[in-house]
């Protein structure tokens, strides 16, 4: 992209009479789960078809998610072939799917936007996926962005960015800088936003990318407006598109009712979540793709059993130690319905890594928190969490440990559950505080639903604003 794209809007002047929204997420779970929540939320609003765009790989992945229920009728799925590597591997070697993403994708997102009928009016993609600036550009097609990351951390990127454009960055950069400029955010080191940055070639990748924001038409995301208010205000004064915090665009609406025992949706994790006293469960989940090692897993797993706090621990691929969890101890399966687990009355704390995703879903239960995070924006979600928010604990105490032992497992996960314990209860109160604020953004005449009716009237559709329903 030159500088003349980052200044110039793409067709700015044009007022879309919204009919077909075509959306493409970034093909990973915490991008397409935002994404499609999107459309849900847009989907009974106006008088429109949406078009998601996915890998086959994902729509087989997403169609064989229980907890998730069908797609409304107009709100249809297309395919691209899989170009990229499988998501089953894609946390093994990021950055060659990073780079997959970055050149194998636009190719047949496009074939798929010609062949539309009705053609697209108006492109929603993920911040991550910059190609799609020239393919809305050449068919004069408006494009929205949609970040699914923390202000904060679009603030970090502009500014590295900026810095690294007027040559600001030292020439042997080592990653031991840090990233001070962020209000409310204690300084970053920039290594820290990666695993093993000995180069900074894929973050500049990464913060290049983000960069079709300056040429988008408006720019959606999916926090809300009271949770990062400074770092929001710094962002709009640097940008002259549109801003809507229209999240967290996560799947409250289909929380009730509860799914029963003769439901078919019903799983029995449920059922042993309803024979645990309030409070007193502890959530586990590392994320939906990055893998840890086996040592530190097998701590993970010492650590929860030797707390004597009861667990449900989401694990994909390898039951560690499972034959010693039996359900006086705890609960391990490999997917569940994770907002409403969180939910859950028993479910009193909430074991992470941190995607931002999974912090704002922690924030809309009042779930406090234990960080663990393992790669980009988790590390300053978790700065978020437990220096500014002060609503949970970090699970490492030391950046440069390399394991965390079993001892401090037993140690943090303790002290979190423990009603008595006063940092803890702090903690509680905050968090709930959080709740409150969250769960009214997404209310009738919330923040978040006005700002998407405002995103929505933003598009001179005549009937945009007769959608004031719970969304
Ligand atoms: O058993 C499970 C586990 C996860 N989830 C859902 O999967 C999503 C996971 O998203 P997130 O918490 O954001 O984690 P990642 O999938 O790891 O997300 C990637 O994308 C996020 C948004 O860009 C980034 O913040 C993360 O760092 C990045 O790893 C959430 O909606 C969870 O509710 C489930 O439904 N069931």
């Amino acid at each position: 992209m030159d500088s003349g794209d980052r200044l110039n809007p793409i067709s700015s002047s044009i007022s879309y009479r919204s009919s077909h929204i075509v959306s493409i997420p970034y093909p990973g779970r915490g991008h397409i789960n935002p994404m499609i929540n999107l459309c849900r939320l847009l989907s009974p609003r106006i008088d429109l078809t949406i078009t998601i765009i996915l890998t086959e790989e994902w729509i087989k992945l997403i169609s064989s998610d229980s907890s998730s229920p069908n797609l409304p009728d107009n709100i249809k799925v297309r395919s691209i072939p899989n170009v990229l590597p499988s998501e089953r591997t894609r946390g093994n070697n990021y950055t060659e799917f990073f780079e997959a993403v970055m050149s194998k994708m636009a190719d047949p997102v496009q074939r798929v936007i010609d062949e539309l009928n009705p053609p697209a009016d108006i492109v929603v993609a993920d911040a991550l996926l910059p190609w799609i600036v020239d393919i809305c550009k050449q068919r004069n097609v408006p494009a929205v962005s949609l970040w699914t990351e923390s202000a904060s951390l679009f603030f970090a990127l502009f500014k590295f960015d900026r810095l690294d454009a007027a040559g600001g960055l030292p020439e042997d950069f080592s990653g031991d800088e840090t990233l001070s400029y962020l209000p409310n955010v204690s300084s970053t080191h920039i290594a820290n936003l990666l695993p093993n940055a000995t180069t900074f070639d894929i973050l500049r990748a990464f913060s290049r990318s983000y960069y079709w924001f300056h040429p988008a038409h408006s720019l959606l995301t999916t926090s809300f407006d009271k949770l990062e208010i400074s770092v929001m205000e710094k962002i709009r004064s640097e940008f002259s598109i549109p801003i809507y915090q229209i999240g967290p665009l996560i799947p409250h609406n289909l929380l009730s009712p509860s799914p029963k025992p003769t439901n078919p949706d019903f799983s029995p994790y449920f059922s042993w979540l309803d024979s645990q006293p309030n409070s007193s469960v502890l959530y586990v989940s590392l994320g939906s793709f990055l893998s840890i090692s086996d040592h530190q897993m097998e701590e993970i797993a010492m650590g929860l059993i030797q707390s004597k706090v009861k667990f449900l621990w989401v694990l994909r691929d390898k039951l560690f130690c499972v034959d010693k969890v039996d359900e006086d101890t705890g609960f391990v399966l490999p997917w569940c319905d994770q907002l409403r687990v969180l939910s859950h009355s028993s479910v009193g704390g909430f074991l992470t890594h941190c995607g931002w995703n999974s912090t704002l879903e922690a924030v809309y239960a009042g779930v406090p928190i234990i960080t663990f995070p393992l790669f980009w924006d988790q590390k300053p979600n978790s700065k978020l969490i437990v220096d500014d928010w002060k609503i949970g604990l970090r699970l490492k105490e030391n950046d440069d440990e390399e394991t965390v032992k079993r001892e401090m497992i037993v140690k943090k996960v303790r002290k979190l559950m423990d009603f008595d314990d006063e940092e803890s209860k702090g903690m509680r109160e905050r968090v709930a505080g959080l709740k409150e604020v969250c769960q009214a953004a997404l209310e009738v005449g919330g923040s978040s639903q006005q700002n998407l009716d405002e995103f929505l009237q933003q598009n001179n559709d005549p009937k945009a604003t007769v959608g004031l329903q719970k969304f």
